[in-house]
């Protein structure tokens, strides 16, 4: 018996490999074939061992300075009956859409899919909030923070917004007046902004006198940390395979159970960044308590409301934060990217920059005419905003050029379902890559260049279900409006101050980083006006 199971060790060990090889190898390349030979021109298939469709990022981006090349190519080589691709991420088998009308579908049976875990930070720190919930806890979150994003409500946010983008732009003219030829860093500027907006509209103060200090003595404050922990949990994922390997088995638990030294050291930090949070979320709710006329219109103490006021709410603190930390991250680098993308276009297209600029002081003109132009952006007003149709369409053309979501989250079918004629097993990953229409020739006239003006006059009607950088269906983006706000606020902003010009001596890419955009960033050049 005793050497009988000596025997079996090595026995199992190779059985083991072979599974693995299988599973990596052998079973994603079997599933494409036989998704290309079901569905014909239908599909496409990106294949790569290992990490699959990243690769095909990675090589788009040495290779053409492009992480979205290959759907570039396929878009424009216009192949009208191409309605998906499948792709494979490891041993996971996966179909993107990209034909409108499936696109739609997908949106409309949202409670079939599932977001996937992305990384450890983002599971620890906003698995509870309204970006992962699904059902009925999804239901019950969207209806309390669509109240706070309702068109009428980002109102009330707008004096806020134009304080940060006043202090920013004090900021930088200093800056430029001590070094006129200083590199601007657009999108980094723009993300300066917006993570200060998002800070503020949730917990109503400024963020300077809540530190977190590091275990090596360097002090960040709670956006900064977060920022810092979302990124360092992507990179170690990427620069550690056997952190990796680890995560793809062991999934959201892989911190916990046997942690690497990196795994122990990203923990820390979420526990410290949770309790940072907390403390400021417990120490509002004392004061509420105490005094509820001390209330004011800012996420926090919306939530502290109910949870005082009704004893049967579902709301919890621990909600709470994971709602602060998923709003930070769903709305700065995206609303960032989205201004410093249109900022770099208006480097290079002058002519437009004129018109934009016109259109700005044509409007606020109309009531202050005796205020010198730059104080004038202090009265702007959301109605001002809402009327500058050619700086909306600026931000407009900057979303469909280079969408800071190519598509939605990836996420994984938690039952068998069909799209269209696509048979999808439950466990199968499902995406929508809306940036393949964005790019497509036979939509959008000459697709690479940047025409505001094609959204203008009504024409923007005939793009509805081709331009969805927001997502479409019950899960789209409940941020868009203050996601538009901000951007024309820092666009009016800007351009009352300073002549955008470009920094040509940068070879510029687009990387698919967390999210897809401009790399590097110190693209322009702001002369005081
Ligand atoms: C240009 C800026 C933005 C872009 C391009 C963008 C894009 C998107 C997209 C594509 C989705 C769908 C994700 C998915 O279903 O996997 C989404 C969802 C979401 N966005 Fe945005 N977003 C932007 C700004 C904002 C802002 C400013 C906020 C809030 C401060 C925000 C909060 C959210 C939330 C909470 C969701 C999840 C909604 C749900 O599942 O019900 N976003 N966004």
């Amino acid at each position: 018996m005793f050497v009988e199971n000596i025997n079996l060790i090595p026995v199992l060990f190779i059985l083991g490999i072979l599974f693995i090889l299988y599973k990596m190898i052998l079973y994603p390349k079997i599933r494409l074939m036989q998704l290309q030979k079901k569905y014909g021109e239908s599909i496409k298939v990106v294949h790569h061992y290992g990490t699959g469709l990243l690769m095909e990022y990675k090589k788009g981006f040495q290779q053409l300075n492009d992480s979205m090349a290959f759907i570039r190519k396929m878009s424009k080589e216009n192949q009208s009956n191409v309605e998906a691709f499948a792709f494979n991420i490891g041993p996971k088998i996966g179909i993107s859409f990209v034909y409108p009308e499936l696109i739609k579908q997908v949106h409309k049976n949202h409670d079939a899919f599932q977001k996937i875990d992305v990384s450890q930070a983002v599971v620890y720190l906003f698995s509870n909030s309204l970006i992962y919930a699904t059902g009925k806890q999804w239901q019950r979150q969207r209806q309390f923070l669509g109240k706070s994003f309702h068109f009428e409500e980002i109102k009330n946010y707008l004096p806020c917004i134009k304080d940060i983008c006043i202090k920013t732009s004090n900021q930088i003219s200093e800056d430029i007046r001590i070094n006129p030829q200083k590199e601007i860093q657009v999108v980094k500027i723009c993300e300066k902004v917006t993570s200060e907006v998002v800070f503020r509209v949730f917990f109503g103060s400024t963020q300077e006198n809540i530190l977190i200090e590091r275990e090596d003595g360097q002090k960040l404050s709670i956006s900064e940390e977060l920022v810092s922990i979302v990124m360092d949990s992507f990179r170690i994922l990427q620069q550690d395979k056997l952190l990796l390997i680890k995560s793809l088995i062991l999934k959201r638990y892989s911190m916990k159970i046997f942690p690497l030294r990196e795994e122990k050291s990203l923990h820390n930090r979420l526990i410290q960044l949770k309790k940072a949070c907390e403390t400021i979320v417990l120490q509002r709710k004392k004061q509420l308590q105490l005094d509820p006329a001390l209330y004011k219109n800012n996420f926090l103490d919306l939530y502290l409301k109910e949870m005082i006021q009704n004893s049967n709410t579902q709301i919890t603190i621990d909600e709470i934060i994971a709602n602060f930390c998923g709003l930070f991250f769903a709305g700065t680098d995206t609303t960032g990217n989205m201004t410093g993308v249109a900022l770099y276009y208006l480097s290079l297209n002058p002519q437009i920059q004129k018109e934009a600029r016109e259109e700005v002081i044509q409007i606020i003109s109309k009531k202050n005419s005796n205020l010198d132009l730059k104080d004038q952006f202090n009265y702007i007003t959301f109605e001002d905003l809402s009327s500058m149709n050619l700086i909306n369409s600026i931000l407009k053309e900057s979303l469909r050029l280079i969408p800071p979501a190519i598509g939605v989250f990836p996420r994984y079918a938690n039952r068998d379902i069909k799209i269209g004629q696509f048979e999808l097993k439950k466990g199968d990953l499902v995406n929508t890559h809306f940036i393949y229409n964005q790019s497509n020739p036979s939509i959008f006239q000459n697709p690479e260049q940047f025409d505001p003006k094609r959204w203008m006059n009504g024409n923007d009607l005939q793009f509805a279900f081709s331009f969805t950088p927001f997502s479409l269906g019950p899960r789209n983006c409940i941020g868009q409006h203050l996601a538009m706000i901000e951007g024309k606020c820092m666009l009016a902003n800007f351009l009352l101050k300073y002549d955008i010009l470009p920094n040509k001596s940068q070879n510029i890419g687009l990387e698919m980083k967390i999210i897809y955009g401009l790399s590097p960033d110190n693209l322009v050049y702001f002369k005081q006006r």
